[in-house]
């Protein structure tokens, strides 16, 4: 990245970049071409609709209206939001300096951005109500609202800078699959954070079989239910390994490939250290900054990716306990992934 050769605005933004994502902006700074600036943007462009979601203070109806018009307010050039008290609140503020950059972004990447934000303010609309997450199904579309989307917009962006072919962005389901690994590893690991704010996020379908209240988790007495549900979703979520798997085989560009891969290895590693593990209902579970670096530097080629994919397969199916109701479940999807990879 030559920080000399770009303007004041796109500078800017990747300051902004640097604030709100922390480890992830450099493997985006890394990107090469065209994607490098338009994944930036997208990626403060989806940061300011998370932005405005997770902030409580703005009452519902105002937030429904921010959040459905952001898209258009894309080509509004004096548009910025200045009352949101969340972290982040500088993409909102400064929202002037990324709507600028999207408008200098050649058209195909500007349609792909703009179509994928209406279609996940619409979505994160739909939940916004507390509307509780029942079902399996339930759970599914609102991973797909928030994450499975994203994937089918980078997949098109990757695919409309010609640095990966034309399936990698048509082909929904599988990048779908990518978003939804990933947001259901933010959701298992995430439960005490969650509750304690008040958001539920585990499908009621699935904690409704080990407890009354998706609450009682934390209750020491209720432990082993506890963790009983925690490796039913697990193996649910480990359900779209075989998609990644076949996603990551598809990328050409070493750079798409990095991207793509770390965030995907760093999940099943933290899906394998929450796995039957109780903390997770003390504290939030994280992989050892040590495994995480050692991890994003190796998964830098399909063959590296599926080694740790399979390592942490074999690990879970190690541990996976005796008297788990779930556990044939548990095997058999940890048996498919290796022998996958
Ligand atoms: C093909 O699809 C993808 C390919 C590569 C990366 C991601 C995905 O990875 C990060 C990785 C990331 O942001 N990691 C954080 C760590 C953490 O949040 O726990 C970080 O390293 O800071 C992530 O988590 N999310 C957020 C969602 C999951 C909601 C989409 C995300 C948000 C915006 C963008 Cl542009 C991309 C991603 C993809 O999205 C599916």
């Amino acid at each position: 990245q030559d920080w000399t050769k770009l303007s004041p605005t796109l500078k800017r933004c990747y300051q902004f970049l640097v604030m709100t994502s922390r480890s992830f902006a450099s493997v985006i700074q890394a990107l090469d071409g065209e994607l490098r600036d338009a994944i930036c943007i997208f990626y403060l462009v989806l940061r300011a609709l998370d932005t405005l979601e997770d902030d409580m203070t703005i009452p519902v109806e105002e937030k429904t209206a921010l959040m459905k018009e952001l898209h258009e307010n894309l080509y509004n050039p004096e548009w910025k939001y200045r009352r949101s008290q969340e972290v982040d609140k500088i993409v909102l503020e400064e929202f002037p300096v990324i709507s600028a950059e999207f408008r200098n972004l050649d058209k195909s990447y500007r349609d792909v951005i703009q179509e994928i934000t209406k279609r996940m303010a619409d979505g994160m609309c739909k939940y916004l109500d507390c509307a509780d997450v029942n079902s399996f199904e339930d759970w599914n579309e609102y991973c797909h609202y928030v994450a499975g989307l994203v994937g089918i917009g980078l997949s098109r962006i990757f695919s409309a800078s010609k640095l990966e072919d034309e399936i990698v962005g048509e082909d929904e389901p599988l990048s779908n699959s990518m978003g939804l690994f990933l947001q259901k590893t933010n959701i298992i690991r995430d439960y005490l954070a969650d509750i304690q704010e008040g958001r539920k996020f585990w499908p009621k379908e699935a904690w409704s079989k080990f407890a009354k209240r998706l609450e009682d988790f934390q209750d020491a007495s209720n432990r082993d239910e506890a963790v009983r549900c925690l490796n039913f979703l697990i193996t649910n979520a480990l359900h779209h390994v075989p998609d990644a798997i076949k996603y990551l085989s598809r990328l050409r560009n070493q750079s798409v490939f990095n991207f793509c891969a770390i965030p995907q290895v760093m999940a099943i590693g933290t899906l394998a250290v929450c796995y039957n593990n109780p903390d997770v209902f003390t504290t939030v579970v994280k992989l050892r900054k040590g495994q995480a670096v050692y991890m994003m530097k190796r998964a830098v080629s399909l063959n590296a990716a599926k080694i740790i994919f399979h390592d942490f397969a074999a690990e879970i199916a190690k541990i996976a306990p005796k008297n788990d109701p779930t556990k044939d479940k548990t095997l058999q999807i940890c048996e498919t992934i290796l022998m996958l990879t």
